[in-house]
């Protein structure tokens, strides 16, 4: 089997995917989120997404991958997120900075500390690093293996705003694979009216069945300014098959998967 993931080498993404991966798996390194949703879909391959950080919320690319395409969740993971500051140059030399958009956000209080640099926005934190080290007068925001790759001496590290940074991450697949007991399930709303009521209608289900939420984000439905979709997550402790026949009699819904959190040994 192969394992499509966020590259180059030394992302999160990879990271995590060297951890979980079956002994004779090789891991696919693509250039973006969507390339991995894409692999999946083409290869009948599974692939690991970031889908959301404590810090910074929900990863868009990784929305629109679920929402677009047939793709399914399978499983889902939580791994603590450090990020350190890394350049061949002293603090006082650096002009540019590096950093992917997630983990600028994950780190501003550090980077606003920092006076008079440009940040440049990368694909990944490992490409963050592979820039750096090309550029002259130039820092990174990556992870301890990228700047171990490209040979970037670690300037600061623990550089994230919060010490409980902890992003989730989701593994997908191109087909339904329904584990025996799940813990949790993923659906997206997709709402075929604008009326009064209908998302405390929909959240009322929920609370009848005595099911747990566990997210709920909306997202633009790109239909036009004000239109939504809502992904939830909920527990599958009780009986939520029912429950999910009563909402599609109220509203749209796209079922993404029901699947196993697996935690991470170190
Ligand atoms: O760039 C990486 O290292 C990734 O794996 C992507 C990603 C993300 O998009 O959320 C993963 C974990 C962190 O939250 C920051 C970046």
């Amino acid at each position: 089997m192969t394992l499509a993931v966020l590259g180059p080498r030394g992302t999160f993404s990879c990271e995590l995917a060297e951890k979980i991966k079956e002994a004779d798996e090789e891991i696919l390194l693509c250039s973006t989120i969507h390339d991995v949703f894409v692999s999946v879909t083409e290869n009948q391959i599974r692939g690991i997404v970031p889908v959301e950080n404590s810090e910074a919320g929900g990863v868009g690319e990784t929305l629109d991958g679920l929402m677009q395409t047939d793709c399914k969740i399978t499983a889902e993971y939580y791994m603590p997120i450090r990020h350190f500051f890394a350049s061949e140059y002293g603090f006082d030399e650096i002009e540019v900075v590096y950093t992917h958009p997630q983990s600028h956000e994950q780190a501003c209080e550090f980077l606003r500390s920092l006076r008079d640099i440009s940040i440049i926005h990368t694909s990944s934190n490992s490409q963050s690093a592979k820039e750096a080290k090309k550029a002259l007068n130039s820092a990174a925001v990556t992870t301890e293996s990228a700047a171990k790759l490209y040979n970037l001496p670690l300037l600061k590290k623990d550089i994230q705003n919060s010490q409980n940074n902890i992003t989730r991450f989701l593994e997908i697949s191109s087909g339904i694979i329904l584990p025996d007991k799940p813990d949790k399930c993923s659906i997206v709303i997709i709402p075929k009216e604008n009326r009064p009521g209908l998302l405390y209608g929909i959240l009322e289900i929920f609370a009848k069945n005595g099911i747990n939420l566990t997210r709920i984000e909306s997202r633009p439905s790109k239909e036009g300014i004000g239109r939504y979709v809502f992904f939830i997550d909920f527990e599958t402790d009780r009986g939520w098959q029912d429950m999910v026949k009563n909402l599609k009699k109220i509203t749209g819904i796209k079922e993404l998967g029901c699947y196993k959190n697996r935690s991470l040994t170190e």
